[in-house]
């Protein structure tokens, strides 16, 4: 979900020495004379001004520049790996703690920590100049900048109806949508703050969270200047927090030269993620994986039998998804590696579910729970004793996930070219982000085929044997 920081409490790994104010003018010399990015004339106040709140050095390793992603971070000088890159104290960051105490008061347990720091953006943007984070707020990106798919149209939605996150971001909006209403009451104590505010604007200032926020132990924290770090999935450089000592600091995964863009990593995040959260994809992402969702058929006669099964041997079906005809339940699988038979397999709880799924007695169910009973109580984790039963239940799982990939498939051709002339911009870049998206997952499906493929194959020639 959000971007989370590393606790690291008293095992600090790494500090170092305080470095005063001098050197902020550094930082500006230094990315005049950086000829790769151009810096945005309009942020050149914006780490003096964080600065001079703090009343402590942040950085004088980096400036803030403009990239492919948008605004970034690049090094101001050489950076070493290990180096401490920047550091930001708690007292310039924006937390739950930074409400109004009125009005946190009167806010309910329906509204979670996202939107408290929303609401503190909404406040603060209300203010406008007289807000003493004027500079910072008035820098966060606009609604018309942002991706994220809750922003989408019900026709861009429609390119990712294959992929679960499109029930994701249904069910994100609703939440929203249901927080909105719960702190509207509140809202009605402070009309002349709050009076003006619609659904609209706080789903904004909601999603600025989710795209800029870390989480920490006080709730998750708007870090003014490290938020404009872009993402890299293959970076080692986490946003770190210390409790202890009330700042969160990022330090240098590798050397960099002068003038090139630092990234970090958000997280070990899916494009689904990346795209819900954070409003981007990577065209290749090596943290994909894809959601599906397996049902035993109400007018299967042992259909019963099994959900109570899955149930007590802790796998509940989740009844509230599954409508009249179906139980359904949810897997996850990331990418499966060797389409050997070696390596990393498909989930062992799918392949469980499938082995129940497909048994055609009582027999054979009573078998899987006392085998289940006699070691560790998970139920069908093991190769069944019955051969052609264990070919048939991977032979079915082959079969639904080659038709997912067909959709899939079908999904990713109906997008059209990457390039359409005449496409307006946004379309455009969601379309391309829709493609990565399915993209990805299909990758995912095929390497799950590829892998049951091999099982089933093996089994059979064994059998032949
Ligand atoms: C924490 S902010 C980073 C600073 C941001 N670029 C800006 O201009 O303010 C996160 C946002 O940066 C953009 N971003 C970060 N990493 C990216 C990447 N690898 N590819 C595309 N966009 C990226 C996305 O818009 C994301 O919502």
């Amino acid at each position: 979900m959000l971007l989370v920081a590393r606790q690291f409490g008293n095992r600090w790994w790494r500090r170092r020495p305080h470095i005063g104010l001098s050197h902020t003018a550094i930082i500006k010399l230094n990315f005049h004379s950086l000829p790769q990015t151009k810096v945005e004339e309009e942020l050149d106040d914006f780490l003096p001004w964080l600065q001079r709140k703090s009343g402590t050095e942040i950085s004088s390793a980096l400036f803030i520049g403009k990239s492919t992603h948008g605004r970034s971070l690049f090094a101001s000088k050489s950076i070493r790996a290990g180096d401490c890159i920047l550091r930001v104290p708690y007292s310039v960051q924006l937390a739950p703690d930074n409400l109004l105490p009125e009005l946190k008061s009167l806010l309910g347990d329906q509204v979670g920590d996202v939107a408290k720091v929303a609401i503190v953006i909404l406040f603060e943007q209300k203010m406008g100049q007289d807000s003493e984070w004027a500079p910072y707020i008035s820098r966060l990106p606009r609604p018309e900048q942002m991706h994220s798919t809750i922003f989408w149209s019900e026709d861009e939605l429609e390119m990712i109806c294959q992929s679960s996150l499109y029930q994701e971001t249904i069910d994100l909006r609703s939440l929203v949508e249901k927080e909105f209403l719960a702190i509207r009451t509140a809202f009605e104590h402070f009309p002349e703050m709050f009076e003006s505010i619609t659904c609209k604007d706080f789903m904004h200032a909601y999603a600025l969270v989710t795209s800029r926020a870390w989480g920490s132990r006080k709730g998750y924290s708007l870090i003014p200047f490290a938020d404009f770090l872009n993402h890299d999935g293959t970076s080692e450089s986490v946003v770190l927090s210390d409790d202890d000592k009330h700042f969160s600091e990022v330090i240098a995964d590798r050397n960099y030269a002068p003038g090139e863009q630092v990234l970090i990593r958000y997280g070990n995040f899916s494009n689904a993620t990346l795209l819900l959260d954070f409003g981007f994809t990577l065209p290749y992402n090596i943290h994909d994986q894809v959601q599906i969702q397996g049902n035993i058929p109400h007018h299967d006669i042992l259909c019963e039998l099994k959900l109570e099964l899955l149930k007590r041997h802790h796998r509940p079906i989740n009844n509230a998804m599954t409508g009249f005809n179906s139980s359904m339940d949810c897997f996850t699988i990331k990418e499966v590696r060797s389409g050997s038979g070696k390596g990393k397999g498909i989930p062992q709880s799918l392949r469980a579910f499938a082995r129940v799924l497909c048994c055609t007695s009582r027999e054979e169910l009573n078998d899987l729970a006392k085998e289940a009973a006699q070691h560790d109580g998970r139920l069908a984790r093991r190769t069944l004793t019955n051969r052609s039963r264990e070919i048939e239940a991977h032979q079915m799982l082959k079969e639904k996930l080659t038709q997912l990939a067909e959709d899939y498939d079908a999904s990713i051709k109906s997008l059209g070219p990457e390039s359409s002339p005449g496409a307006c911009k946004r379309l455009s870049l969601r379309r391309q982000m829709a493609r990565d998206l399915l993209n990805g997952e299909l990758r995912i499906l095929k390497s799950a085929c590829a892998w049951l493929k091999d099982y089933c194959a093996t089994l059979t020639a064994a059998d032949r044997h």
